[in-house]
C-alpha cells in the first residue's frame, strides 16, 4: 500500500502577531492515507439528460389535494416551479475534456468536492467549473493523484481532495447513475438506526400515485433513494404530508424530496437524506420525535428536531427583522452552528435553497423578506461551511428577487462576457504547457465569477464591469514553491501579461497569512483571465486556515475568536461528514466508527486563538431575547444564568433605576416558551427568553416616573394612580 502524508496547517491571524506572517503555525495534523485508488466510473453525461427528462415527470403531477395553511416557515407552501428548479440545477456543471483523461463528460455540479470547495454559478449567469487533475503520465512522484479518486479509502482520500482541490473532477461512485431497480442491497445506516419491515410501509394502498413518481424521479437522480432506509423515510414523509400542498398546488412532498436530493447531491449519507425527507414533519404534521425515533433511531430524530429548532430561530429573526443587523446576524450564524449538529444546518440550508428556488409563488413582499433573510443569514452560513455551490445559488437567486433591475441588466451584459470556451481552452493549453515543462500539479481548476459576486465587487470597489479582471479565473495547485514560480513563467510565456496585476503573495504574504501568486493575462482577444498559483499547503490555509476565503469575503467584520472557532469546527465537521458518505455506504461499519481524517487543528497552548472544537463550557452563550416584540441576540459569558440576563436587560433601559429597583420583578420572563421557574438556571446556547412586562408598558413608565419623583422628593406618599395600578412587579 502506497502511503503519503499530508499536513494540515492553520495559523492564528497575523493581527495578533508581531510579524506579518503566519505565526505559531504549530497547528498541524498529519495523517496517512492509502493510495490504492479504484478509478470510478464517470458520473455520466446521461445524468444531465435524466434530470432534464424529469421536468415532464414532475409537471405531470395533477393530484388534487386540500390546501394546507399551517406552515410555520411560510415558504413551505410555495409554488414549486420545476422549470426554474431544473434550470438552476442543470446550469451548474463541470467539464472534463477527454484529451488526457480519456473520458469526456459534461455533468452537473454534484460531487461533494465541488460543493465543499468549488465555485459554481447559477441562475442566469451560466456557471463554469473546469477541473483537471494532473495527468498521470506527467511523472509526478507523489501518489496524491490516487487520493483524489474514491476507493476503499475514499473517506480519507476524499478529505484530502476537499482540502486540496477546489474543483477536482471527482467521480464518486455514489454518483454513478443507477437505474431504478438495480442493486439496492448496499443500503447503509447507522447502527443506532432501527431495522424495519419493508412490507409494512411500502405496500400502502393509500400511497398516492404521484408519490411513486416522485420517488422514481429521486432514484433516477441519486441512488441513495434506492436504499431501504431512505425509501422508508420517503413513505413516512408521504404519509405525514399527505393532502398538504404548496402554493403552486404541487404536493408538499415534492419540497421534501427536492431538499433531500440537494443533500444527496453534496454527498450526505442516508441518515441525513432521510432526515431531509422528514425535515418538516415535526412542525407541520402529526409525527412526533418519539415516533421518528422509534422508526429511524436517534440519528434521524435528532436531526429533524435540530432542523425544527433552526426553523424557529430563523422565523424569530425574520419576524423581528434581525437579519439586517450585522452583529446580530453574526451571532445567529454562530448560534445556528453551535446549537445544532452541523448536519442539521446543512438540511436547513438545503430546505432554504429549494424554497428560494421556488420563491416566485409568494407575494412580492414575502419574496423580498425571505430573500433578504436568506442573503443575510443563509448564504453566509453556506459560505462559512464551505458549500460554495449553494452559497452562490442562494446569492444569485436572492439578488434576482431583491434587485431585479440590476440583475437583469448585469445578466444581459454578462451573457456576452462569460466565455466558458475561453476557460476550457486556456485550461487545456496550460495543461499541455505544464506537461511540456514537466511541471506536475495537483489541481488545475477554472471558474467564472458568479453574477452576485461581480455585482458586489463592482459596488465595493466602484468598478465598471470591464474593470473586473477576475470574471474568468484559473487556479493551479502545485507541489512546492519552486514549482509555483516555474508555472508562473509558463503562464507568462503562453499569454501576455496585464501590466500591474502581478502579485507575489508568496514572498510577501498578506497580513492574514494568505499566500499565492496572482497574475492576470489575456489568452485570446481582450478577455482577461486571472491565474492563481499556490502550493497545497497554501491552499489549505486559504480554505481552512486564518486566511480562509469566507473570512476574506466577510472583510471588515470582526469576529470573536469563538465565532471563528465555531465556524472552523463546523466546516471541518461538515467536510468530513460529507466525505464519510462513500465509506459509510460501502462498508457495513456503523457511523460511529467514522472519525475525522485527523485531529482538528489545534494551536499552541499560549495561542489566544486556540480552538475549542465544541461549543464548550468556556465559550460564550448566545441567547435570543424578545422584549416588547423586538428581538436581539445577546452574548453572555459561560455559566451565566437568568439573573444575569435580567440584570443586563434592566441596566441601561428605561426601567433601570439608580435606586436599584428589582427590575426583574416587573417582567414576567419566559424561558423557551415556559414561565421561568428558577431564575438561577444557567443559560444555554439558543435559549429564547421572552420578557413581557407584567403591566402595560405605558403604565409602567408612569409608575417608574412617579416613583422616581417620590424618591427625588424623599416622599413616601404614593399617588393614588400608582396605587391603583397595583404596582405589579415593583415589589421585591
Ligand atoms: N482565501 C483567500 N483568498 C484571497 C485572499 N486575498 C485574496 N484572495 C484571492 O485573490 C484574489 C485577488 O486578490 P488580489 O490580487 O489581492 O486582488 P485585489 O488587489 O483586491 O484586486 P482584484 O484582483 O481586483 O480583486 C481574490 O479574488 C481572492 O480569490 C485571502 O486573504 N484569502
Ligand atoms: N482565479 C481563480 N480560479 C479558480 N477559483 C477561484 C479563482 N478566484 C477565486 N476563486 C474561487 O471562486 C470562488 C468564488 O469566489 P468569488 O469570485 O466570489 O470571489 P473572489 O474572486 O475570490 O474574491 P473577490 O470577489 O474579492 O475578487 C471561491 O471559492 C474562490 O476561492
Amino acid at each position: 500500500m502506497a502511503v503519503s502524508t499530508i499536513a494540515l496547517y492553520a495559523s492564528p491571524p497575523s493581527s495578533v502577531c508581531s510579524a506579518p506572517h503566519p505565526c505559531q503555525i504549530n497547528a498541524h495534523a498529519t495523517y496517512d492515507f492509502d493510495l490504492n485508488s479504484t478509478p470510478s466510473s464517470s458520473a455520466s453525461s446521461s445524468q444531465k439528460s435524466v434530470v432534464g427528462g424529469l421536468s415532464c415527470l414532475f409537471s405531470s403531477s395533477t393530484v388534487k389535494h386540500s390546501s394546507f395553511s399551517g406552515d410555520r416557515e411560510e415558504l413551505g407552501s410555495l409554488w414549486h416551479d420545476r422549470g426554474e428548479d431544473l434550470k438552476e440545477l442543470s446550469s451548474s456543471f463541470r467539464f472534463s475534456p477527454s484529451k488526457y483523461l480519456g473520458v469526456s463528460s459534461i455533468k452537473r455540479d454534484q460531487s461533494p468536492i465541488s460543493v465543499l470547495q468549488g465555485p459554481v454559478s447559477c441562475s442566469s449567469s451560466p456557471p463554469m467549473r473546469i477541473a483537471r487533475e494532473r495527468s498521470a503520465d506527467i511523472g509526478f512522484q507523489s501518489s496524491i493523484h490516487g487520493s483524489f479518486r474514491s476507493g476503499t479509502s475514499g473517506f480519507f482520500n476524499g478529505f484530502v481532495r476537499h482540502a486540496l482541490g477546489s474543483c477536482v473532477d471527482y467521480d464518486s461512485p455514489s454518483f454513478e447513475f443507477q437505474s431504478v431497480g438495480t442493486d439496492v442491497g448496499s443500503s447503509s445506516f447507522a447502527a443506532d438506526e432501527l431495522t424495519f419491515n419493508m412490507e409494512d410501509t411500502f405496500v400502502d394502498p393509500n400511497n398516492e400515485p404521484y408519490a411513486k413518481e416522485l420517488l422514481l424521479g429521486a432514484q433516477m437522480r441519486h441512488k441513495i433513494f434506492c436504499e431501504d432506509f431512505v425509501v422508508k423515510a420517503f413513505y413516512e414523509a408521504e404519509k405525514a404530508h399527505r393532502g398538504q400542498m404548496r402554493a403552486s398546488g404541487d404536493p408538499y412532498l415534492q419540497h421534501c424530496v427536492e431538499t433531500a436530493v440537494l443533500l444527496a447531491m453534496i454527498g450526505a449519507n442516508s441518515t441525513v437524506v432521510a432526515a431531509g425527507l422528514l425535515h418538516d414533519t415535526l412542525d407541520d404534521s402529526f409525527l412526533s420525535y418519539d415516533y421518528i425515533f422509534s422508526l429511524f433511531g436517534a440519528g434521524v430524530a435528532d436531526l429533524v428536531e435540530g432542523v425544527s429548532k433552526l426553523s424557529h430561530l430563523s422565523k424569530l429573526a425574520r419576524d423581528n427583522n434581525t437579519a439586517n443587523k450585522t452583529v446580530e446576524a453574526d451571532r445567529l450564524h454562530t448560534m445556528f452552528l453551535a446549537m445544532a449538529d452541523a448536519r442539521a444546518v446543512l438540511i436547513k440550508l438545503a430546505d432554504r435553497l429549494h424554497n428560494i428556488m421556488t420563491l416566485d409563488a409568494l407575494p412580492l413582499i414575502k419574496q423580498q423578506r425571505f430573500a433578504k433573510e436568506t442573503l443575510e443569514i443563509f448564504a453566509p452560513l453556506a459560505n462559512r461551511l464551505g458549500i460554495f455551490s449553494w452559497k452562490e445559488q442562494l446569492e444569485n437567486l436572492c439578488f434576482k428577487h431583491l434587485n431585479p433591475d440590476q440583475h437583469r441588466d448585469l445578466s444581459s451584459r454578462l451573457v456576452e462576457s462569460f466565455d466558458e470556451a475561453m476557460i476550457t481552452s486556456a485550461t487545456e493549453k496550460l495543461e499541455k504547457a505544464l506537461k511540456d515543462e514537466a511541471i506536475s500539479y495537483h489541481v488545475l481548476s477554472g471558474r467564472h465569477k458568479s453574477l452576485y459576486s461581480i455585482y458586489c465587487k463592482m459596488l465595493k470597489k466602484k468598478l465598471k464591469m470591464d474593470e473586473i479582471h477576475d470574471i474568468h479565473g484559473l487556479r493551479l495547485i502545485v507541489e512546492n514553491e519552486e514549482d509555483c514560480y516555474r508555472a508562473l513563467k509558463v503562464v507568462h510565456q503562453l499569454w501576455s501579461e496585464v501590466p500591474g496585476k502581478f502579485k507575489d503573495y508568496i514572498k510577501h504574504p498578506k497580513f492574514n497569512g494568505y499566500q499565492s501568486l496572482h497574475t492576470v493575462v489575456r489568452p485570446e482577444g481582450m478577455v482577461p483571465l486571472e491565474v492563481q498559483i499556490r502550493t497545497k499547503e497554501m491552499h489549505l490555509q486559504a480554505e481552512f486556515g486564518f486566511a480562509a476565503h469566507w473570512r476574506y469575503k466577510e472583510g471588515d467584520c470582526k469576529h470573536s475568536s469563538f465565532v471563528l472557532q465555531m465556524v472552523e469546527w463546523a466546516r471541518w465537521v461538515v467536510t468530513w461528514q460529507c466525505e464519510a458518505m462513500s465509506k459509510d455506504r460501502s462498508s457495513n461499519g456503523c457511523a460511529d466508527s467514522i472519525k475525522p481524517p485527523c485531529a482538528f487543528p489545534t494551536h499552541s497552548d499560549d495561542c489566544p486563538f486556540s480552538y475549542k472544537p465544541h461549543c464548550g463550557q468556556n465559550g460564550p452563550v448566545f441567547v435570543i431575547i424578545i422584549e416588547n416584540d423586538k428581538m436581539s441576540v445577546q452574548e453572555f459569558l459561560a455559566n451565566s444564568n437568568m439573573m444575569d440576563l435580567l440584570e443586563r436587560v434592566g441596566r441601561g433601559s428605561s426601567r433601570w433605576s439608580p435606586y436599584g429597583f428589582p427590575v426583574k420583578e416587573e417582567l414576567r420572563p419566559r424561558l423557551n416558551h415556559k414561565p421561568l421557574s428558577d431564575p438561577t438556571c444557567k443559560l444555554k446556547m439558543g435559549d429564547v427568553v421572552e420578557l413581557t412586562p407584567a403591566i402595560p408598558d405605558k403604565c409602567l413608565t408612569e409608575c417608574r416616573e412617579e416613583i422616581q419623583r417620590m424618591y427625588d422628593r424623599g416622599s413616601t406618599t404614593v399617588s393614588s394612580k400608582t396605587a391603583a395600578s397595583g404596582m405589579v412587579g415593583w415589589r421585591s
